[in-house]
């Protein structure tokens, strides 16, 4: 038996400060790089909240990672130590709209962050009405805070639009009286105004902003800000130059970036390494993506996998096609369901299961006009590389 001293190690040797590079982390503003102008401008548009006015509803585009939610968080909680100065009692929520996707879960996420407890009011997690939750949330508005602002991310990913009008008519509806409310919507899809009701997208868009997505050189910045994460000397001086440029090829994601770097140094604790190389970029570049791309489809039935691995062998098949029509896609689709000894599902419930993946964004989908004799028909496209995907559904065999 080994001496309890030598069973665990008392310190890790690549990490001092792991939290620094965890998804969930809030970086403090001197971590914030390169939003400045993005800031300030979110910061005036609901400038008039810090003196208990009505802050103007915002909505906020860019692809992942671009800092959205990050930036909007940072400002509303700013916001509300200003109007604390001024003596306005400010509050904000936050609402991951991919979680609740329902007007029920957003509404009672909703009261339940808002709720204080001098309120005394019971915001139970399930069991009541969505009216209920509703009459409780404007109670607790009305009766314990001058200004609400409600962030709604992946606004997108809603049901409908029926809290966007609650909320938004609240104060002209006669439901609140004391307290104003302002919106910050975010989505990464550009096109999702297109969607909504007028009279909502009339309150909800008073202002717009588009976050571009970030270059090399800030996504460096990005990381060399939480280079503290690691002891003194164990990132060899190529590592982040080389995960910045990896993650600028994809669009300029900053939680990639931040990712590959968390991941190569895992890849030095779990190989004993003393220092994280430059290679191991590379390595944990491929384990972010199939992480990623595992968590997506994690929950996923069995055929919505089969229609993935067709449209995956498709992709493998033919690199230069661009897209795969949903037919050619089912029969590749029933020659799996034949291997797998499995009932194939009908045309129909296949171009069902195709939209819940580009709704996942896994897919993307792209209609065309094929001519007057041909009609117009869909074509489907991997978002990921294929070879990550089948790595993953290889993977998630039962
Ligand atoms: N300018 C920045 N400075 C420092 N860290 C950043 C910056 N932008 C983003 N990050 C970090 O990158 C990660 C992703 O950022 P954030 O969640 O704000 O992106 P997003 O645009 O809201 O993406 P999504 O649409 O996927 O939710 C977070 O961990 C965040 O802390």
């Amino acid at each position: 038996m080994s001496d309890s001293d030598d069973l665990f190690i008392r310190e890790d040797p690549i990490f001092v400060n792991k939290e620094l590079l965890e998804i969930s982390h809030l970086p403090d503003e001197d971590r914030i790089v390169g939003r400045d102008e993005e800031i300030s401008q979110l910061a005036n548009a609901v400038n008039p909240a810090i003196f208990g006015q009505s802050p103007s509803n915002v909505l906020i585009y860019g692809k992942t990672g671009t800092g959205k939610s990050l930036c909007a968080k940072y400002v509303s909680s700013q916001l509300v130590s200003t109007a604390e100065d001024e003596g306005v009692d400010a509050i904000f929520a936050y609402v991951d709209c991919a979680q609740d996707t329902t007007e029920t879960q957003a509404v009672q996420t909703i009261a339940d962050s808002v709720n204080t407890p001098e309120a005394d009011i019971y915001i139970p997690d399930k069991g009541i009405s969505t009216a209920t939750y509703y009459k409780r949330l404007w109670r607790i508005l009305d009766a314990h805070h001058d200004v609400a602002l409600i962030i709604l991310d992946e606004i997108d990913k809603l049901e409908d639009d029926s809290i966007l009008m609650q909320l938004s008519r609240a104060g002209e509806a006669g439901k609140i009286e004391d307290c104003k409310i302002g919106v910050i919507g975010i989505s990464n899809k550009i096109k999702y105004k297109d969607r909504m009701d007028e009279r909502v997208k009339s309150s909800l868009c008073e202002r717009e902003f588009v976050f571009p997505p970030y270059d090399a050189t800030q996504l460096n910045e990005i990381m060399e800000a939480r280079s503290d994460a690691f002891r003194d000397g164990v990132i060899e001086d190529g590592v982040i130059p080389r995960a910045a440029a990896l993650a600028a090829r994809e669009h300029g994601d900053a939680r990639k970036a931040i990712d590959i770097l968390r991941y190569a140094g895992e890849i030095a604790q779990s190989t004993n390494a003393d220092t994280v190389p430059e290679d191991f970029v590379v390595q944990a570049r491929e384990r972010a993506e199939t992480d990623r791309f595992s968590e997506l489809i994690s929950g996923s039935t069995p055929h919505s996998r089969y229609v993935l691995q067709a449209l995956t062998v498709l992709s493998l098949n033919d690199e230069d096609a661009t897209g795969y029509r949903t037919t050619r896609i089912y029969d590749v689709y029933e020659d799996i369901c034949r291997q797998e000894g499995a009932d194939a599902l009908s045309l129909r419930r296949v171009r069902d299961l195709l939209k819940e993946h580009a709704f996942l964004d896994v897919i993307e989908q792209s209609r065309h006009s094929g001519g007057s004799a041909e009609g117009s028909y869909t074509e489907h496209e991997l978002l990921e590389d294929p070879e990550v995907v089948k790595e993953v559904l290889e993977d998630n065999i039962e």
